[in-house]
């Protein structure tokens, strides 16, 4: 299997007051290209910060993280940036879609990053809100205008306009209900199978078992990982490997 990011040795340290944290003890990692990998473990072990070390939003304290050949653990703020521009999709709890922007203006917004063609950019921004289940009522409404459910998909939308390699999701269905958790799902889903590499964080069973690959962290280790295959609807036995697992970890 392909990796498509490779952590070694990466430790994290956080320093409050005069005391020194140390968040992420050491890890080694890879995720593989095409795998909807999901991090889960309990509150405070470590999840979003290995998250945020694994896209280039946060640096690590030592260690080195490699996306494919490239070491972007030594870059500098400018140089994260720019790769996360070209690499990385980010679907966050907080949308952050800009309110004063209508739907389709705000995922051209990031598409224009990256391509200056104003056309192929907007058919293709219709096209993915087609097939996330948002017709053209939707290209002119604000975001205060969209149910929750609407406008994660919107936001996934913005995140995979630039055919990132990579996209991570940090409880993305977090303050959704459960139909709407369901669309989002399904839309991850979908993206996966289409080829599309996730690396997503979440306390949610139902949401990890979208995952064919789950590692658990505790105490800012991974102590364990455990493999589902491809996600498909209504299969129990996979439901029950994960309930299991999950259960032997002390979740
Ligand atoms: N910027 C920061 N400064 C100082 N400490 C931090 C910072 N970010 C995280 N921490 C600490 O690092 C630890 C791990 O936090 P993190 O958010 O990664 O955990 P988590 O597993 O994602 O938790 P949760 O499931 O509750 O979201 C916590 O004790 C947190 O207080």
């Amino acid at each position: 299997m392909e990796s498509i990011l490779e952590v070694k040795n990466l430790c994290k340290s956080y320093s409050n007051g005069s005391v020194l944290q140390h968040v992420l003890k050491n890890m080694n990692i890879q995720i593989y290209k095409g795998d909807f990998t999901v991090i889960m473990g309990s509150s405070g072990s470590g999840k979003s910060t290995l998250l945020y070390a694994l896209s280039g939003m946060d640096k690590p304290t030592v260690g080195s993280i490699y996306f494919k050949d490239e070491e972007i653990s030594g870059y500098n703020n400018d140089r994260l940036a720019i790769f996360r521009r070209k690499h990385c999709g980010f679907v966050f709890q907080q949308m952050y879609l800009n309110d004063t922007m209508n739907v389709l203006d705000n995922i051209l917004m990031g598409g224009l990053l990256v391509s200056k063609d104003r056309k192929q950019i907007t058919s293709k921004a219709k096209e993915l809100l087609q097939s996330v289940g948002l017709d053209e009522t939707s290209y002119d409404k604000f975001p205060s205008q969209l149910s929750g459910g609407e406008a994660q998909r919107v936001a996934i939308v913005r995140a995979i306009i630039n055919s990132p390699e990579i996209v991570f999701a940090d409880e993305p269905t977090g303050a959704l209900n459960s139909t709407n958790a369901v669309n989002v799902l399904e839309v991850l889903t979908k993206i996966n199978r289409e080829g599309q590499s996730i690396v997503m964080v979440t306390h949610d069973i139902k949401t990890a078992r979208r995952a064919n690959r789950i590692l658990y962290l505790k105490d800012g280790v991974i102590i364990d990982e455990c493999n589902l295959g491809q996600y498909e609807k209504g299969d129990e036995e996979r439901h029950k490997k994960l309930r299991r697992f999950l259960e032997e970890m002390g979740w």
